[in-house]
């Protein structure tokens, strides 16, 4: 079974009133994306409302995504990925919009720019830090894969997805007809639009002699090294357009134990030990 915390909040008490609601003003000097997420189907959703912004900071050509539930009386807010030349821009947003900040959230350590967060909890110090566990970096709230970070009503949940650095997660909007649909993933780094955030933070930057021992093998070898993988790779030494086309045109089949494997490996292999294991050895 899926671990799931729920991150205690300060407003977890306070029940919904639509009718308080009240539309923010679009100000056209931020570079900005409104959403009032509409569930027109959703009768769950039908008294929620999410305000969604997407912010630039242009040196670092970064995105800080700001999220409130602007239904909750107290309009709880989070900013995902805060930069420190633009918390001042971000604050003031929070303020015109009459939205309580309580997250300053970080997706992993970036290497280009300064998170906003420090400075946003020093001039707002209820403001709680937030960056993943496996990121060994310091914040309020430590989090990993599971958990979820609730404002108001919505919630985000945490993903693991390193590659660019170890401790890299997605926040992904809830699940369920409550929540806003469609869902939204923050990737940070991990995925980028049409591309993915670098590898060489991670696995490429172990010295080129590191022995790679991988978890499969479908041609015989049985270990390589950094140095080889980083010359000879036929993927990874590709630009990224023809590594989006090879990775596009693998036409794997649906691996044949996955219905099986993959709920018995979320909880160690020891689902239910009266299922006696399928023989695909004839497939
Ligand atoms: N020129 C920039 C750094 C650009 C860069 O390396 N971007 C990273 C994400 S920030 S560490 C990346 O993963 N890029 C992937 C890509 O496809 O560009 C600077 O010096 O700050």
């Amino acid at each position: 079974m899926l671990r799931i915390h729920t991150l205690r909040l300060p407003l977890s008490n306070l029940s919904l009133i639509s009718s308080q609601s009240q539309k923010p003003r679009l100000n056209n000097n931020y570079r900005t994306m409104m959403n009032y997420t509409k569930a027109a189907s959703s009768q769950a959703f039908k008294n929620k409302k999410l305000l969604f912004r997407q912010l630039f900071e242009k040196d670092s050509s970064t995105y800080t995504y700001l999220l409130a539930d602007v239904a909750h009386p107290d309009k709880p807010a989070l900013l995902i990925d805060p930069v420190d030349k633009t918390a001042d821009r971000d604050l003031s947003l929070v303020k015109e919009l009459g939205l309580k900040l309580i997250y300053a959230i970080n997706t992993h350590v970036h290497a280009d720019h300064v998170t906003g967060t420090g400075l946003i909890k020093t001039k707002v110090p209820s403001v709680k830090s937030i960056i993943s566990k496996a990121s060994k970096s310091k914040a309020d709230l430590l989090i990993e894969a599971g958990d979820k970070i609730q404002f108001g009503d919505f919630f985000l949940e945490v993903r693991a997805t390193p590659g660019h650095t170890l401790g890299c997660v997605t926040y992904v909007t809830g699940d369920g007809s409550d929540q806003p649909q469609p869902r939204m993933a923050f990737t940070g780094d991990a995925l980028l639009i049409r591309g993915c955030g670098r590898t060489d933070f991670q696995i490429f930057s172990l010295p080129k002699e590191t022995l790679i021992y991988p978890a499969h093998d479908y041609r015989g070898f049985t270990v390589s090294t950094v140095g080889e993988e980083m010359q000879y790779n036929s993927r990874l030494t590709k630009d990224e357009e023809m590594f989006k086309s090879i990775m596009e045109n693998l036409n794997l089949p649906y691996p044949k134990m996955i219905d099986i494997a993959v709920p018995s490996n979320m909880v160690c292999g020891l689902q239910d030990l009266s299922v006696k294991p399928v023989d695909t050895s004839s497939n």
